[in-house]
């Protein structure tokens, strides 16, 4: 399935592009079936502790949990994930910023070029009813992240530093999760550390405006992740997941300090099936913007 967004082409009508005018949506309503009721039940998302990771006792308990999560939903949350509240603030705060800039400093990254390192823009939907959806984003490249760093936006000021070090410690969250989950698998724990290293950390900070009429628009459209495994945080609440029993749409609570964890289709292919690639999607409201950054973890290069 499809990322939300690299399939589609830009969100600017030819027209308006032409004229160096921006933003020229075609449409934001969904069709009907395809809308968020903005008040799904909410769903029992397992919470795994990491804090015993490296506990030899606790190690496979952690372990048996991280499977049945990735058999079962294809979706968990992680606590005492060793990245500390002051880099998860950081990084929020300054895609924050980054969003508020004045929109020239923003167009500077924008680009049709999925294959940019660094890429602004928004979603657009070009199938059938041209669906635009109520997002705006930053993509970048962030391992290895000296190769990345400097091509990343240098305003707000701190937004390298913040960001670069949130890279840094979801990639080392991301190599720890990696052995976990092939030993989960029964393929050992370090059956991906090669590929791994090599592989690619692509990074999407995504913000939901308020939206007026959040029950007609959706910020992502239902996919799944192309990753191994997306790591996630978020601002605020807003992901919905699908249950595959049903194909009912549910709500992700937030659990303060929290990150969650998506199995990407990468993941599902490798497990032959066993783990599902979680199909998701965001929906709105009214009342604040919403920010969430999602760490793609690849093993493969660009
Ligand atoms: O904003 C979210 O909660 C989800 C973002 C997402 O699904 C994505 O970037 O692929
Ligand atoms: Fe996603």
């Amino acid at each position: 399935m499809e990322d939300g967004d690299t399939s589609s082409s830009f969100p600017i009508g030819k027209s308006a592009q032409d004229k160096g005018l921006s933003y020229v949506p075609d449409c934001y309503v969904v069709p009907p079936p395809q809308r968020s009721n903005l008040t799904p039940e909410t769903t029992n998302v397992p919470v795994v502790d990491l804090a015993g990771l490296h506990d030899p006792g606790e190690r496979s308990h952690i372990i048996k949990d991280i499977g049945s999560a990735s058999r079962g939903l294809g979706f968990f949350q992680i606590i005492n994930h060793g990245v500390c509240q002051s880099v998860l603030d950081g990084a929020l705060s300054s895609a924050f910023d980054f969003f508020n800039l004045p929109m020239e400093k923003k167009l500077e990254f924008m680009s049709n070029d999925v294959h940019k390192p660094v890429r602004y823009g928004t979603s657009l939907k070009d199938g059938i009813d041209k669906v635009q959806f109520w997002r705006i984003f930053l993509k970048h490249y962030a391992h290895p992240l000296k190769d990345w760093v400097e091509l990343w936006p240098k305003s707000p000021a701190n937004y390298r530093e913040n960001m670069g070090k949130y890279a840094t410690d979801v990639r080392k969250l991301a190599l720890e999760l990696t052995t976990a989950i092939t030993e989960s698998l029964g393929i050992g724990p370090t059956y991906l550390n090669n590929k791994m290293e090599e592989g690619m950390q692509v990074m999407a900070i995504n913000c939901y405006p308020a939206c007026p009429k959040p029950e007609l628009a959706l910020g992502l459209p239902p996919h799944s992740d192309y990753s191994c495994f997306t790591i996630l945080l978020q601002s605020s609440q807003g992901l919905e997941i699908m249950d595959r029993n049903d194909g009912t749409w549910r709500a992700v609570l937030k659990l303060d300090s929290a990150l969650q964890v998506h199995v990407g289709d990468h993941l599902e292919v490798l497990s032959n099936g066993l783990y599902k690639g979680v199909v998701h999607r965001v929906a709105l409201n009214t009342e604040r913007t919403r920010i969430s950054i999602a760490s793609f973890i690849q093993t493969l290069k660009i």
